[in-house]
Order: C-alpha cells, then structure tokens, then sequence
C-alpha cells in the first residue's frame, strides 16, 4: 500500500507548482527538499539577478539624469544597501514557497535529500516513502569546467556569488550567456570592473544577430570588457586575486571568476538505477508527456527533464508549463504533449532582448519563404518621450501572415513576448495584432505598427488607390 499518491522531489519551480496543483486536487503529496525551499530561481537565480539588476538601472538612471533636466550629484553605489536590496527582494516573495504554506495546503513536506531504492520507493530522511506516482523536479546546478590549475584558485557561481560581502573589484564572467550578459552590466553599472570572456564567436550568440549586436554594443557602453572567440584553458592565482589561462598563452586577470557556463541536471544522487529510471547527461528522459521512458509511476519536470526528441528548457516559466503537462498526464491522466512553439525567452538587460518562435535565422533555416517587419523604438512616441529610442520590434511571418517568430530589443521587450506567444500558440493571422487598439502611448504600439507593416504595400498599391479614386466619385 502506497503512503503518498504522489512523490515530489525538489521544492524548486517545477516541484512546488505540482505539489500545489495535486494537494488542490485531494491528492496525498510529500515534497522533498534537502536546501532552501523555492530552489534556484527564488534563492540564486532569477529573484537576485533581477533585484541587482534593478539596482544597477537606478545607478544608470541616477548618473543620467542630467540629459532630462534633473541633477542629483555625488553619486555613491553602497554595496551594503544593494544587498539588503537583493536580500528583501527574497525575503518579500519566500513566504510564497514556504514549507509552512505548502503544509497548510495538506502538502507533506520533508527537509531532507531524497533518492530512490525501488521502482516504487524513495528514502529520505531515514525513512522509506513507497508512492503511487512521483516527480523528479531536482533542477540542475552550474557547469563548472575542468579548467587546469582551477583547485589553486577561489571561484564563483550564482550559488554563491549573491553571498559576498563586498562588491567585486573585477569580476570576471567565463561564459556569455544570458546569464553572463545580465551579470556583466549589473556588476559594471554598479561601479565593478567586469570582462566577459566567452567561447564563441560572439555573445548570446542564439539570438538574432541584428538585435544582439546592439545589446553587446550597449554593455561595452556600461564599461563590460568583451572578450570574444576566447577559450580559457587554465586558471591561476594572480596578484589582483585570479588570472585566466588562454588559449595560446595570453592572461585575463581579476579579483573575483564567475562561472556562467550552462547548467548540469541534478541527477547524481537521486539513484536513478534503482527504479530503472533512464537519463542522459541532459537530464531523465521522458517522452513529450514528461513520463519516464522506463519508469511508468514516474515524471519529470523543470531543468531536470529531458524529453526525448524535444530536449530541455530551462527557465522558470517552462518549469511552470512542465508542471502542467505533468498534471494533465499523471493526475488527469489526458494526453498531454509539450510544445515550446510559443515559449518565449528574455534577457533582462537594458535594453531587454526577447525572443518568442524563431528567428529569422531559424526560419530560413526550417525552409520557411518568410516576410520580416520591423518597426524601430526610434519611432515610437513613448520610447522618445522617455529618452530610451535603443532597438527595434522584428517580427518574421509566413508569406500568408502567421507569425513565426518575434524578436524585440528594447526597454521593457520581455513584457511584449506574451502578445507574441499568443499569436503563435493561438495560431492568429497576423490582422488580429494589425487591428488591435492599444492604449498611446505605449512600447507596444510598436509590435502593431510592425504587423501593420504586412498590409501597407496591398493597401498603398495602385489597384487600391483606383478603387478609393472610382468611389470617391459616389455622391
Ligand atoms: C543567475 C540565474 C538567473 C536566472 N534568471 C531567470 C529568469 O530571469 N527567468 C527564467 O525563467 N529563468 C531564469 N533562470 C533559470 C531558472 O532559475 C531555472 O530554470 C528554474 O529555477 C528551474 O526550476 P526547477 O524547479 O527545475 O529547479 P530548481 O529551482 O533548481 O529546484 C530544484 C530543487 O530540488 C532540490 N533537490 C535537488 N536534488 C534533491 C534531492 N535529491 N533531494 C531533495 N531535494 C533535491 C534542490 O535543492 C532545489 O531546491 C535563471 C538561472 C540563473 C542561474
Ligand atoms: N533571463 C533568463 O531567462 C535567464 C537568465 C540567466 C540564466 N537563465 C537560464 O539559466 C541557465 C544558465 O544560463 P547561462 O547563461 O549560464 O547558460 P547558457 O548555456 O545560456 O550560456 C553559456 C555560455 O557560455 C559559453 N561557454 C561555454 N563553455 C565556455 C568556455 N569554456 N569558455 C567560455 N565560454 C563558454 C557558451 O558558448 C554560452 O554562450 C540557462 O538555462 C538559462 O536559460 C535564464
């Protein structure tokens, strides 16, 4: 006889939006969590990133205002009220992801690390938990590379970089991600040195080239040392704190090396063996239902799922849309089929830089014969009013009007990718965005000027114009 109708390991994103929607359900649910309840968005991802970021924005705002007529002097950053800043920010949204919220929904929760002992069972807490149905949610943790001579020197991760004390001196990033990118101009708009050291050719190099490249241009703005096309191969202790070993021989010195490198599921101890639960160095694999491919009482969700053929996302909103797919398959038990078409993604910089479907790269790629529409924040009464013009709406649509991907650069572009992700996921001709009335003024008006865009040459050609001259001769 089972003690739970449903098993949950990890307390995180994913783990948490379960464990809510099957305690609500009636369900009998214990949730394991061997660290800080909320996981790695709340306590070392998106929650600080975005609280530091928003400070580094008043730094910038501060220093600039002089451009509006307003002049405020000695500005100061003191790191100890940015922290308490960072700090609040968690400390305002914990009580969301409490263990005592989720208690008071009926929810079991154990403060331990959990792993499985039978296709069936997982021990935590010195105890044995036989479950009907269980959810790997174990999240993923920072690529830390084999760099040689690394054991000699300190090093960071978002785990503990929102943990020191004093600001960075000169933080160097390896990895230039969105993560890297964030980190980089929040660090530098607060008054850090920062180099940003990654691989590739170029930084945030999924994105569309014709909107990364003025982010890139920005964050040189911001005083970010880019080092692109830069493959470190060793790290050692330098008099400045550590040094950077590149390829070739050459040296990048800070005080401070942050690892931004992509992420590892967390899949180690969870004994995955025991139940026969197949994974790969991507995480446990699932099909597009999120259910283990070889453990049918068992799904998978958040940074740790892997479905097969479809791969992992991992964001704080795809862990939201796993656990929903697992709802419907596990609890439900309803055909259920994940489908990241209209997943958008953000990197929260200034200016933002959202994505949602696919590039135009992409959709060249894919054998799309595509139309691309842009409409420029140059030409959009708010942006001007407001002093921040930087980027553009891009939409790429099919030759018949869907719209197959948007790409926006620009303040506030994360708040327009829902409109984006609508269209797509409700398939909408691209009319219904052309047509819609928007408040004036605002950002968005530059998504519908962009769609608008798609009719003007059918509405200005010649035809049109004879058929408008013939009736305007009607009495
Ligand atoms: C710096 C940074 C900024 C980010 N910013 C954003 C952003 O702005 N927007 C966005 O969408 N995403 C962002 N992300 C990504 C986002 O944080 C993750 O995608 C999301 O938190 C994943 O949620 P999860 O539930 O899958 O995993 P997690 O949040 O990692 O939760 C997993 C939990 O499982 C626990 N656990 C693991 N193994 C066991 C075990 N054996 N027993 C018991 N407990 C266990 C862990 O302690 C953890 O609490 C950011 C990431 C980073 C690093
Ligand atoms: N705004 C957001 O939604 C947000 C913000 C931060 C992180 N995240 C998520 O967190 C996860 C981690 O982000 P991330 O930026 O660390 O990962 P990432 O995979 O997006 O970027 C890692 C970068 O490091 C580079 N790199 C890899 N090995 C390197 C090496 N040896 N030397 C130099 N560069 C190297 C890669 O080319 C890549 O550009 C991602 O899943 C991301 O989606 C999301």
């Amino acid at each position: 006889m089972p003690d739970h109708d449903v098993a949950i390991i990890g307390a995180g994103a994913a783990g948490l939006s379960v464990a809510a929607m099957a305690a609500s359900l009636g369900r009998k649910v214990v949730l394991f969590e061997r660290e800080r309840m909320g996981g790695e968005c709340l306590n070392t991802g998106c929650v600080p990133s975005k609280a530091l970021l928003a400070a580094a924005k008043r730094a910038v705002a501060v220093r600039d205002a002089a451009r509006f007529g307003v002049h405020a002097a000695d500005v100061r950053v003191d790191w100890q009220g940015v922290r308490r800043h960072v700090l609040d920010a968690i400390a305002r949204i914990a009580p969301n992801d409490s263990a005592e919220r989720f208690a008071g929904m009926g929810v079991e929760v154990v403060r331990a690390s959990a792993h499985f002992v039978a296709p069936d069972q997982i021990e935590a807490g010195g105890r044995i938990h036989r479950f009907r149905r269980a959810v790997i949610a174990a999240g993923s943790a920072p690529v830390v590379p084999d760099l040689q001579g690394l054991v000699s020197c300190p090093w960071l991760t978002h785990e503990t970089l929102f943990d020191l004390a004093e600001a960075p001196a000169h933080l160097l990033i390896l990895g230039g991600g969105s993560q890297g990118a964030e980190l980089a101009q929040a660090y530098a708009r607060l008054g850090c040195r920062v180099g940003l050291i990654e691989a590739r050719p170029n930084i945030l190099a999924s994105e569309d080239a014709e909107l990364r490249l003025p982010l890139r241009e920005a964050l040189r703005q911001d005083g970010v040392t880019i080092h692109e096309n830069t493959r470190a191969i060793g790290a050692e202790r330098a008099p400045e704190g550590v040094a950077l070993v590149i390829e070739g021989g050459a040296r990048i010195a800070g005080s401070h090396l942050l690892f931004a490198l992509g992420r590892t599921p967390r899949l180690a101890p969870l004994d995955l063996a025991a139940a026969n639960i197949a994974a790969s160095p991507d995480g446990v694999l699932t099909g597009p239902d999120l259910r283990s491919t070889t453990n049918r009482r068992v799904w998978a969700a958040g940074d740790v799922a892997n479905p097969e053929g479809i791969g992992p996302r991992r964001f704080t909103h795809a862990a939201s849309l796993h656990a929903s797919v697992v709802v419907r398959s596990m609890l439900f038990r309803r055909p259920a089929r994940l489908d990241y078409a209209a997943l958008p993604r953000v990197t929260y910089t200034s200016p933002e830089l959202a994505q949602v479907g696919l590039t135009e790269a992409e959709a060249n790629a894919a054998g799309h014969s595509v139309r691309v529409l842009r409409h420029p924040f140059t030409e959009n009464d708010r942006a001007v009013a407001e002093g921040e013009t930087e980027g553009q709406v891009k939409l790429v649509v099919s030759k018949l009007g869907r719209l197959l991907g948007a790409s926006v650069l620009g303040e506030g572009a994360g708040e327009m990718a829902g409109l984006f992700g609508m269209m797509i996921s409700r398939k909408l001709p691209l009319s219904a965005l052309a047509e819609l009335v928007l408040p004036y003024p605002t950002r968005a008006e530059a998504a519908k000027r962009a769609a608008g865009g798609f009719y003007t040459p059918a509405l200005t050609s010649s035809a049109m114009r004879g058929i408008v001259g013939l009736l305007n001769r009607l009495p």
